[in-house]
């Protein structure tokens, strides 16, 4: 099958520099190769060039909201091409703020596509339940319609529209949650399969429900936004936010597997990585992890 990879060099979601790095550290991990070595015909289309743009608004809850709004609209533009071309995208980043562009870019392509996000992380506070003004932390806030009603006007935001339903979208993985972020998914019912979860009723039952809550039918287009940190910090010590606790290899590459099985995983995000933080080893360990992830959401399997 086909695919279409796209860097999204993007840092400005959070205040740790390096993610913009991440493409091309994956890259330099061998990647590409490993794809092709997967039989696939693999287009990589290099790292989106992301203008680069003043602040024009200092008074807002959101931190960098013209860059991350501009590259939304650039991340959203390639994202669509990609998949309109017949190809499943695979967007490396770059922080988490890349998925507003990415699940945008897919919703245009396939508007009744469901959401996987795997993350330590739910990245669903608004600009105003935020405690940090980070927008790595806010995407999904951007993009669920009834989310909207609680947002604040944002500025360089008129291209992406709202365009996912809270039922559409499952948790894998949480483990640091903030109260704003609690309150929106106990009011919308967002399908949530903590490390708790994980824990209680094992990462197969957690991966079942997930896609059966979100995918009853099992013919709908996945969209997995996985976040590096996700993953235990051992496997991934080269990460912004890290949280002890997490998704073992096993664990990620299980998740991987069961969206590859089902033949519609269409668009994957690979975010967080930050080959800035920690030592080499820190970050050949991160990138190996992030690309042992991404292999097994396009065939790879542990048992050949
Ligand atoms: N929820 C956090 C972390 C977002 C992480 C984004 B990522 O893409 O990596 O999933 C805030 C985290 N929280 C802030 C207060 C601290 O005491 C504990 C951590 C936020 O800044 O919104
Ligand atoms: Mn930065
Ligand atoms: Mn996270
Ligand atoms: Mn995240």
């Amino acid at each position: 099958s086909k695919v279409g990879v796209i860097g999204v060099p993007i840092h400005m979601g959070q205040p740790r520099p390096g993610t913009e790095h991440g493409p091309e550290a994956m890259r330099e991990g061998g990647l590409i190769s490993k794809l092709e070595g997967l039989g696939l015909d693999v287009e990589d289309q290099g790292d989106l060039f992301l203008e680069k743009h003043d602040e024009d608004i200092h008074d807002h809850p959101a931190k960098n909201v013209k860059n991350v709004g501009s590259a939304s609209s650039q991340i959203a533009d390639s994202v669509y091409n990609t998949i309109k071309s017949g190809r499943t995208c695979l967007a490396l980043g770059g922080d988490h703020s890349m998925a507003i562009g990415s699940i945008y870019g897919h919703s245009l392509a396939e508007p009744d596509h469901v959401v996987i996000w795997v993350d330590a992380h739910a990245d669903i506070n608004t600009p105003l339940t935020s405690s940090s003004g980070n927008m790595h932390g806010m995407p999904l806030s951007f993009l669920v319609k009834e989310v909207q009603p609680y947002l604040p006007d944002i500025p360089h935001f008129d291209n992406i529209k709202p365009c996912l339903s809270a039922k559409n979208i499952a948790y894998i993985g949480l483990r640091d949650v903030d109260p704003g972020e609690r309150y929106i998914i106990e009011k919308l019912g967002i399908h949530s399969f903590s490390m708790t979860e994980v824990d209680k009723f094992g990462i197969k039952d957690c991966v079942e429900k997930a896609l059966h809550a979100v995918d009853p039918e099992g013919n709908k287009p996945i969209h997995l936004s996985f976040d590096i940190d996700a993953l235990d910090p051992s496997l991934a010590p080269s990460t912004g936010t890290p949280v002890p606790g997490g998704l073992s290899i096993r664990e990620g590459n299980y998740i991987a597997e069961e969206l590859a099985a089902t033949g519609r995983l269409t668009c994957v995000d690979l975010a967080e990585v930050n080959p800035k933080l920690g030592n080499d080893r820190d970050n050949e360990t991160t990138v190996r992890s992030a690309i042992t992830i991404i292999q097994h959401c396009f065939g790879n399997r542990r048992q050949g």
